[in-house]
């Protein structure tokens, strides 16, 4: 590497370091003038394979809290024209992305989130042809975003959490496969997404409308209205007062009606035989039995005859009821009656923290899944919300549910059965048919991460995270395709139980709810990363992953099955730095799931590059 290149380094990292005060400790290894950062491998820099120049710079999480000044790296044309990755997030810097980065023609990626950045973004980022990924969240941002629809490659735009204004400008949305603009100061319409993103890419700015934002713009027939009105407002103050009174009236009509229909349904219940009338407060397991004394669960198996054929009476009561079993829109279990469930013969598959679940066959052959919630402490009205929004937020990577069931001790959600077990199973299980390679893990890992983001970004401010996740809930489908089940089934910060161990700092709100399923997540990569139990001998495996890295650096953590197939050390340890954050103590210290799923992807992509590239 040439001598200007290796200052150019030096400087732009002294500059990022605030020159004396807060001196990274990268800096100490890096000034060494008389080293070369390729042959003495300076942390932070990778090469070619040749050694000569230097492709990617990792300075994320380094503490810096300097400025920074793209113009020193991008101003020296032998850096300019190697450098492909520029990681800067998480540390403090401050300043702004200056319009010298056209001169880096081949980045790739430019990562520089959570920093104190400021300034706007420059019209020359357009420039960049070979962008993918392009991500300037959390930061202090503001102007207008530029055109960036020229750089065909691009797939990642994040920007969320700015203070960022103006209109959107032409991005082409159907290449894009993460975009977020959220939180910023953005006005008008929004252009034409071609549905790729959902309103949660968009919240947050209040001057913003259009689909597929709830709030329609005005058209330009509404815009001559409002003028007309505005010469018109007495006329407008006499239809409202007509229409006040006229609302009144109608409110008073209906109440009256209501009043009337709950005294007649009053004597209808009365008239009732008690047992049919107890059916609201019925026993914690009636709900679940069959109507022909086969198995439904195995306390039903249990009971006596007498206690069957009551049961039937009560059942026969319940299913004539139509509001018990809510049949989501699908086409999987169309025309799916809560008496179906009842008859169908049932096993059980497990009685975990959230509750039992049971494998139920159909007449028809189709297997479906019960998971039944005990005491869970959200009103029927909340519960029927919460299943009726989870059921619009859909992704291939999680498990919706068919139809919900909800009474006041428990709470029934049917799924589809999935046959090919859980990723437990094909970690620690004994099935050597599944083998579980680098390369499946790494998709396993974007997979899920994927979902989850786009989970969390949907359900943001229906403030629903997972709530219990873990290997086994994540499924394999038909496709040997992961799949994050029973999503939102915990209401953590309700006062319900966290699914963290105890050690941990919780959630004290619904919204770091999001935060745990960050450690879920982490600890589900370590998982796939060493290939050990959660728990084992009673050592946690955060805390024994943790110990190993503090002792040494070393592959020991990683499962041999890995290492004997000569993953690449280096995306192995960049997965693993993935983890470790995500299973901070502290939530506040954790990535979001957006952020992860940014991270993951970039690992895959290299992974992917470099199997290109030795292929013969
Ligand atoms: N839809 C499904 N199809 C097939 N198997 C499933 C399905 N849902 C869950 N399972 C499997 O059934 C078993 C029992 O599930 P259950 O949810 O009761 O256990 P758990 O995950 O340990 O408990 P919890 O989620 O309540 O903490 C697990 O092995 C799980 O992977």
């Amino acid at each position: 590497v040439d001598d200007e290149v290796k200052s150019s380094l030096i400087s732009f990292l002294t500059k990022l370091s605030n020159n004396s005060t807060t001196k990274s400790g990268l800096l100490s290894t890096w000034n060494s003038s008389s080293f070369d950062p390729c042959l003495d491998r300076w942390p932070g820099v990778t090469c070619d394979t040749r050694n000569t120049v230097i492709r990617k710079l990792y300075l994320n999480s380094s503490n810096l809290a300097g400025q920074l000044d793209v113009g020193i790296l991008c101003g020296v044309a032998a850096l300019a024209a190697s450098l492909n990755v520029l990681h800067l997030e998480y540390n403090d810097i401050s300043g702004g992305i200056s319009t010298e980065i056209s001169s880096c023609k081949q980045l790739t990626h430019l990562h520089v989130s959570g920093n104190r950045l400021s300034g706007s973004l420059p019209a020359s980022l357009a420039m960049l042809n070979n962008m993918k990924i392009l991500d300037v969240s959390y930061n202090k941002l503001f102007g207008t975003l530029p055109d960036l629809s020229k750089i065909s490659g691009l797939t990642v735009f994040l920007a969320e959490n700015n203070e960022l204004g103006g209109e959107i400008p032409r991005f082409d949305f159907s290449n894009l496969k993460l975009f977020n603009v959220s939180n910023n100061n953005l006005t008008g319409r929004i252009p034409d997404v071609h549905g790729h993103f959902a309103a949660s890419s968009f919240l947050g700015n209040r001057y913003l409308c259009g689909d597929p934002l709830p709030k329609e713009c005005p058209t330009s027939q509404e815009d001559n209205l409002v003028e007309k009105s505005k010469d018109s407002s007495n006329t407008q103050i006499v239809m409202f007062v007509g229409y006040f009174v006229l609302g009144l009236v109608c409110i008073l009509l209906v109440i009256f009606m209501l009043c009337k229909r709950n005294k007649r349904k009053e004597k209808a219940h009365n008239a009732l035989p008690k047992k049919v009338a107890a059916i609201d407060d019925h026993d914690d397991e009636s709900v679940y039995k069959s109507s022909s004394g086969a198995s439904i669960g195995n306390k039903a198996a249990s009971l006596s005859r007498s206690e069957i054929s009551a049961v039937s009476a009560d059942q026969s009561a319940l299913v004539s009821s139509s509001s018990v079993l809510v049949v989501l829109t699908s086409p999987e279990v169309n025309g799916l009656k809560f008496e179906d469930l009842l008859r169908a013969p049932a096993e059980m598959l497990g009685r975990g923290k959230s509750g039992s679940l049971y494998k139920v066959i159909l007449g028809n052959g189709k297997n479906l899944v019960v998971k039944r919630i005990k005491d869970w402490a959200i009103s029927s009205q909340e519960f029927k919300q919460r299943m009726q929004r989870l059921d619009q937020v859909k992704h291939p990577n999680v498990l919706p549910a068919l139809a919900f069931y909800s009474s006041k001790q428990e709470k029934l959600l049917v799924y589809e059965y999935q046959q090919n077990g859980n990723l437990f199973k094909s970690l620690h299980g004994t099935d050597v048919a599944h083998v579980f390679d680098w390369v499946t893990r790494l998709e396993v890992a974007a997979k899920i991460a994927e979902a989850l983001a786009f989970m969390h970004q949907e359900l943001q401010d229906d403030k629903i995270a997972h709530g219990n996740l873990k290997s086994s809930n994540i499924l394999l489908n038909k496709n040997m395709e992961p799949c994050v089940s029973e999503y939102g089934l915990i209401a953590v910060g309700n006062g319900e139980e966290s699914s963290l161990p105890a050690k941990v700092t919780r959630a004290k709100s619904s919204s770091n709810a999001f935060k745990d399923d960050v450690y879920g997540y982490g600890v589900i990569l370590l998982e796939l990363l060493t290939g050990n139990l959660v728990q084992h001998n009673g050592i946690d495996l955060t805390d024994w992953v943790q110990s190993v890295l503090r002792e040494e650096w070393t592959v020991e953590v990683f499962d041999k099955a890995l290492i004997s197939e000569c993953a690449s050390e280096e995306r192995l340890v960049s997965l693993l730095q993935v983890a470790i954050k995500c299973v901070n103590r502290s939530p506040e210290d954790r990535p979001t799931m957006d952020q992860v799923a940014v991270m993951i992807n970039t690992i895959k992509e290299e992974d992917e590059r470099s199997a290109l590239s030795y292929e013969p």
